[in-house]
């Protein structure tokens, strides 16, 4: 593996390097033997304790000796037993019925289990003076601790004598500041996962890779270039976030963030514009502002006011309430700035919904040309389901072709459209050949952070393969381009085809951007 760990005698600690030098879109890594993968006590019932999937046809069952873990085969289970289980199962059988260990609490359970895994995660950092500072929060790691003593009933001889108690709560601490908390509402997939390599990434704000969990298998991605001896980093945090926002979310990692982003307090679209990425994003949904930094009055710190605001309000996405939270995000809604307002823009997308195919269309497209792209990388898996959802909505959308073309001629005529959009192209597109060009695209970057396997790439190799079942699509350049493009071919015709069919989503995500003004902004 070209990457290697590093002592920074600094207040990071260890941090991960490479040896040579990597270019952008590159597994750096791949781990497939974490030490700890478990669901979430929530996922429990629907996801296999052994390979961490969630997506099958049958339900998954229980052991039947502690009713704790659920697999979805034989095979799985005997895996997990020969992994795991035969350690744990007797510890979860003593939790009396009806009751359940909270995910940290399980986690702990299976290190303290295993003396591998004890004297491995031993070796992590674990902020433990960090945690003592907080009010009760020690108290609270020592009760968790002896939860795992009672339903142990013993102490591994591995563990040693002394105050046994309090190097749970210790190892806790570990399990706290390393462990990747996956949370994956698309494939109803909800984890801990923990690899000791993988977990000395620090963290940066402008992190130059990205961690890709599904299953037991994590997938480090460089985001772009990364010279040879370079620091690996990743973020902790949400990258949209405000600073304010980053920083509480980052209290929970003992330190305080000093990356250039958080040094000059950059917009998202500033952050983006530091290492940008334009000849990928020239085969996306994106058109980015790579030269210029749109910039805003106020700035980030109107941002994160926006962002105090919005928080005691965020619900059920009522009418009246996103018109209060449009009144609250106008002035970044003046400047375009979505990916700024990213859950303002996600309770509008629940709204519009619930409207019609149209309009869910429309803001679907919003949200996969205007905000994913600032925040992340033309291959991530958040642009790729965001891609991947405008191919579902067009499909939807104009299921009904009458209806679509009079929305689509009525939503332009009530917000003003047709000088910015040409709504003529918009009304006559061929949803076949558009979604074809994009799942061209989504099928192009998927190698690049999902296994086979994953559940993105089944769904977008299979809208493929289905949409390729349609004989009657497209004009004749966009049938011969793809026809080259399937011979290996991407020359610039093609591309010019490829750009001019797929530009229409943007001129979606301009309809939406207008319909969500005329709803709210009035
Ligand atoms: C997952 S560990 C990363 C590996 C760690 N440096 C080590 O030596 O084990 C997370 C911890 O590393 C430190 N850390 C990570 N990123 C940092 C950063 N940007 N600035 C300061 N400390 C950081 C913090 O102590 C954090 O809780």
């Amino acid at each position: 593996m070209s990457l290697a760990v590093r002592d920074s005698s600094g207040r990071k600690g260890r941090e991960l390097h490479t040896t040579t030098a990597r270019p952008a879109a590159t597994r750096l890594a791949t781990y497939p033997n974490p030490v700890l993968a478990l669901p979430t006590t929530p996922a429990t019932r629907t996801t296999c304790a052994s390979c961490l999937r969630t997506d099958f046809d049958t339900p998954v069952t229980p052991c039947s000796a502690c009713r704790a873990a659920y697999y979805c085969s034989k095979a799985c289970q005997r895996l997990s037993w020969n992994r795991v289980h035969r350690q744990e199962c007797p510890a979860l059988r003593a939790v009396p019925a009806g009751r359940e260990l909270p995910t940290p609490v399980r986690a702990l359970l299976q290190v303290v289990v295993r003396k591998d895994a004890w004297h491995e995660v031993s070796r992590l950092e674990g902020n433990e003076g960090g945690f003592r500072a907080e009010a009760g929060r020690w108290g609270d790691l020592r009760l968790q601790g002896e939860m795992v003593r009672r339903v142990l009933g013993r102490d591994p001889e591995w563990v040693g004598g002394g105050d046994v108690v309090g190097k749970y709560a210790a190892a806790m601490c570990k399990l706290l500041t390393n462990m990747f908390n996956v949370h994956d509402p698309d494939f109803n997939y909800d984890a801990v996962f923990l690899d000791t390599s993988l977990a000395m990434a620090n963290h940066s704000c402008v992190p130059n890779a990205s961690v890709h969990i599904y299953g037991r298998t994590a997938i480090l991605v460089s985001d772009r270039a990364i010279a040879k001896d370079e620091e690996i980093t990743i973020s902790y945090t949400n990258p949209s976030y405000p600073l304010a926002q980053r920083r509480q979310d980052l209290a929970k990692y003992h330190f305080e963030c000093t990356c250039p982003r958080c040094a000059d307090d950059l917009s998202p679209y500033a952050a983006a514009a530091l290492h940008p990425l334009p000849e990928m994003d020239s085969f996306s949904l994106a058109r980015l502002p790579h030269d210029k930094v749109p910039s805003v009055p106020g700035g980030t710190s109107l941002q994160a006011e926006i962002y105090e605001k919005l928080a005691p309000l965020q619900g059920d996405p009522t009418r009246a309430r996103l018109r209060q939270e449009y009144r609250i995000c106008e002035p970044l809604i003046g400047f375009g700035q979505w990916a700024s307002l990213a859950p303002f823009l996600e309770e509008c997308l629940g709204y519009y919904l619930t409207r019609g195919p149209v309009e869910a269309l429309l803001i679907t497209a919003l949200s996969a040309c205007r905000a994913h792209p600032i925040t992340h990388t033309p291959f991530s898996p958040y642009r790729l389901k965001g891609a991947l959802a405008v191919v579902r909505a067009l499909s939807s959308a104009t299921a009904d072709p009458a209806h679509y073309k009079s929305r689509i001629a009525s939503i332009a005529d009530t917000t003003g459209a047709a000088g910015a959009v040409d709504v003529d192209l918009l009304i006559d597109v061929d949803p076949i050949a558009m979604s074809r060009m994009v799942l061209y695209m989504i099928n192009f970057y998927l190698p690049v952070t999902q296994e086979e396997s994953w559940p993105l790439a089944v769904q977008a190799r299979q809208a493929l393969a289905e949409i390729k079942e349609y004989s009657s699509w497209g004009e004749g350049g966009a049938r011969e381009g793809m026809e080259r493009w399937e011979g290996g071919e991407r020359d610039a015709e093609w591309m010019a085809v490829w750009r001019r069919m797929v530009g229409l989503v943007d001129g979606f995500a301009e309809l939406g951007a207008r319909l969500i003004v005329a709803d709210f902004g009035a």
